[in-house]
């Protein structure tokens, strides 16, 4: 049976690509006309993952071809555009299907994150799962040795996608914690941002290697106080992306905080970039939340500020070290 992918930019391309080269059929829907008929005719997709030759796939623009069997689906549209999508194709597509997550976000204004979106739309038999870690699309297309997190509530489910996504350079582990992995995948972009900050100010690797320890810190005491494993945090999804997106060279979240650093302002970036970062929407949502559940996120607070305040950059480190001194315990 095929695999679906839902959504033809980067992410779902790459994602596309290696379930192809595990030997199997894919139907990726794509939202331009234009992306589909250039993965059809020429099995590339320039706009959004340019220099890759792609195995074959089929693309459509069609949704209605998404009512077929299909051994899986993969979720690979921003978090902020997949309400409307799901609410569009939701009556026609088999619940059994498992759905594989592999968008990062939380959502504005609802605050939730995409798992418990789905379940919402979808109803209590949706078959979920979150795919998550540090994994550049780029670099899965080049078939660089990538290790990811799938989380599903079911095991049998978790097992099933662990088992499909799997081979000698692709290798994933099971976890159950559907809001642990969500939750780091989501904010580990907003550190993201802040690092790119860092990286760009020349702050040096003192500031690096504590923005990030310190954000763990952060991604911790929310993903407890959702509901989530601890033990995630440290995990693929957490410590793992976390590592890969503050640091790689290939993050857009990253790239944004460079360019905030540069003095360029936060609407002509995201007006520039053909692909999503999604850290900064997630910033927003991340901010409500660890004000709506009482959780001290520092980092994220002093980035909202300077992404939706106008809060000078310079103000916003000075602040956050000369904050009260404290014990490094993560939940003191
Ligand atoms: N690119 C990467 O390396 C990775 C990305 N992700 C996550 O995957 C998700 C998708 O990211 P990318 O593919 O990188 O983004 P992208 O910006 O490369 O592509 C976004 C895709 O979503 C489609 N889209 C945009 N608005 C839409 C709408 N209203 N309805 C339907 N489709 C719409 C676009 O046409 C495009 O196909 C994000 O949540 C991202 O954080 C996760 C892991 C790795
Ligand atoms: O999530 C990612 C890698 O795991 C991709 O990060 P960016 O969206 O910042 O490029």
């Amino acid at each position: 049976m095929k695999c679906a992918v839902i959504g033809a930019g980067s992410w779902g391309t790459a994602l596309a690509h290696h379930l192809a080269s595990t030997g199997r059929e894919v139907l990726i829907f794509a939202r331009e006309p234009e992306v589909a008929e250039e993965i059809n005719l020429h099995r590339r997709n320039s706009l959004y993952l340019p220099d890759i030759e792609l195995l074959p796939m089929e693309a459509t623009t069609d949704y209605e071809r998404l009512f077929s069997p299909f051994e899986i689906y993969v979720w690979a549209v921003p978090t902020q555009k997949s309400r409307p999508l799901l609410s569009t194709i939701y009556r026609n597509i088999d619940l059994a299907t498992p759905m594989v997550i592999a968008s990062k976000g939380i959502e504005n204004n609802s605050l939730m994150l995409l798992h418990q979106l789905f379940a919402e739309i979808l109803g209590p038999h949706a078959n979920l799962a979150v795919l998550s870690g540090p994994s550049f699309a780029k670099e899965v297309v080049q078939a660089a040795p990538t290790a990811v997190t799938i989380a599903s509530t079911k095991p049998r489910t978790g097992a099933g996608v662990q088992a499909i996504f799997s081979n000698d350079t692709f290798r994933a582990y099971t976890s159950s914690d559907l809001t642990g992995v969500e939750l780091c995948g989501a904010v580990k972009n907003v550190i993201a941002i802040a690092s790119g900050i860092c990286s760009e100010m020349g702050l040096g690797c003192n500031a690096t290697a504590a923005l990030i320890t310190r954000g763990l810190a952060e991604i911790t005491r929310l993903v407890v106080k959702c509901g989530g494993e601890e033990q995630t945090t440290s995990g693929l999804a957490g410590v793992g992306d976390l590592l890969l997106t503050c640091t790689g060279g290939l993050s857009r979240n990253r790239m944004v905080g460079q360019r905030l650093a540069r003095g360029e302002k936060l609407a002509e970036i995201v007006e520039s970039m053909a692909m999503v970062a999604e850290g900064v929407q997630t910033t927003q949502s991340t901010w409500e939340l660890a004000q709506k559940l009482d959780v001290d996120m520092p980092i994220t607070a002093e980035l909202y500020q300077v992404l939706f305040a106008g809060k000078p950059v310079e103000q916003g480190i000075h602040d956050l070290m000369t904050r009260r001194l404290k014990s490094e315990r993560w939940f003191s």
